[in-house]
């Protein structure tokens, strides 16, 4: 088996990982977490959504997060952007990569964005070439990749669809997102490898929510189709609120500890987000979701004792 010798991992803690919390996180402490999980060393933080507040009123600070951030160098920090409005919030707010988010069934691009895919599309469109315009990257998401809530299963075909509609729009990455974590590792390298069709395998990513604890083996899985990129949640926080039971990212934590265990390079420092996710989890009064954060804080605790 091959695995990539460097994967970049995209920290979405601070939106997805947020977007779906129950009381209001200060404004603040979403500061202070995306400050610190770029010192950590990521490539790309996801630092807020700009959706509409009545949809998503997790996010609707998005615009004071992202001026009060500290840019660091090296790091991309992306926002979601449904809609023209969104993308002009986008611009003003300083983002260097904006996310358009589709799906791969009608069901949830109706209970998520209000609308349906080729719709969807339309409404990307003007995004796509303002975002090209001003020389912002612009990525796409495909939710419910690997299954839907609402419809059940999702053909791959369906999936391609929209992966080949967002390389016309000028994606320079395509998520290819399980949204409820519902898929397993062949079915995730027949998607990925259906993707990587025609999207360039390096242009894709993997977006993969914990559910039934798939995660690691689906990200095995894509590595050897040869994707390297994933998306990864700090103390697996998170969940989308248009997909009722649907648990968080994978743990950032979980996912460098494999990935460094084999010998693959990050650029990530897993004692910081060990740190970020031990903080954020009692900042906000959540159980920490990352089996790896948890046993090597706990092996920490025990060598200092
Ligand atoms: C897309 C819409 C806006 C359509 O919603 P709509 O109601 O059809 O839109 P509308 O154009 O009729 O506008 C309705 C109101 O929203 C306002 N509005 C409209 N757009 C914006 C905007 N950009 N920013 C701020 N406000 C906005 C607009 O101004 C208007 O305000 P009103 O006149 O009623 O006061 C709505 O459905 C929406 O915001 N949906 C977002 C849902 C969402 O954020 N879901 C979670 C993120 S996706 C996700 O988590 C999945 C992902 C990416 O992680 C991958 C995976 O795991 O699957």
């Amino acid at each position: 088996m091959s695995y990539p010798d460097y994967v970049k991992l995209v920290e979405v803690g601070p939106r997805d990982g947020l977007q779906n919390e129950k009381s209001q996180v200060p404004t603040e402490v979403k500061v202070e977490l995306v400050n610190r999980l770029a010192a950590a060393g990521f490539a790309n933080v996801e630092a807020g959504s700009f959706v509409s507040p009545k949809w998503v009123p997790q996010m609707a600070d998005s615009a004071a997060v992202m001026g009060a951030i500290e840019r660091r160098q090296g790091t991309i920090y992306s926002v979601l952007t449904p809609n023209m409005k969104g993308f002009e919030a986008a611009v003003e707010a300083g983002a260097d990569e904006v996310l358009i988010f589709g799906a791969a069934s009608e069901a949830f691009s109706q209970k998520n964005i209000n609308c349906s895919i080729a719709e969807s599309i339309e409404r990307f469109a003007p995004v796509a070439r303002a975002a090209h315009d001003a020389g912002i990257r612009l990525r796409g998401s495909i939710s419910c990749s690997l299954g839907c809530p609402y419809q059940g299963e999702v053909a791959p075909e369906a999936v391609v669809d929209v992966a080949r509609r967002y390389l016309d729009l000028g994606c320079v990455e395509v998520d290819v997102a399980d949204t409820i974590g519902v898929g397993t590792p062949r079915q995730t390298a027949a998607v990925m490898a259906a993707v990587a069709r025609v999207v360039p395998v390096e242009r894709i990513a993997g977006h993969f929510h914990d559910t039934y604890g798939q995660s690691l083996a689906n990200i095995v899985a894509a590595m050897q189709v040869g994707v390297a990129i994933f998306h990864a949640s700090v103390a697996g926080l998170g969940g989308c609120p248009y997909a009722k039971g649907a648990t968080g990212n994978v743990a950032t934590e979980d996912v460098l500890y494999m990935l460094h265990g084999m010998g693959i390079r990050t650029g990530v420092d897993l004692d910081a987000v060990v740190g970020i996710g031990l903080w954020i989890s009692q900042r906000i009064g959540r159980r920490n979701e990352s089996r790896a954060g948890n046993a090597l804080a706990a092996r920490e605790a025990a060598a200092c004792r």
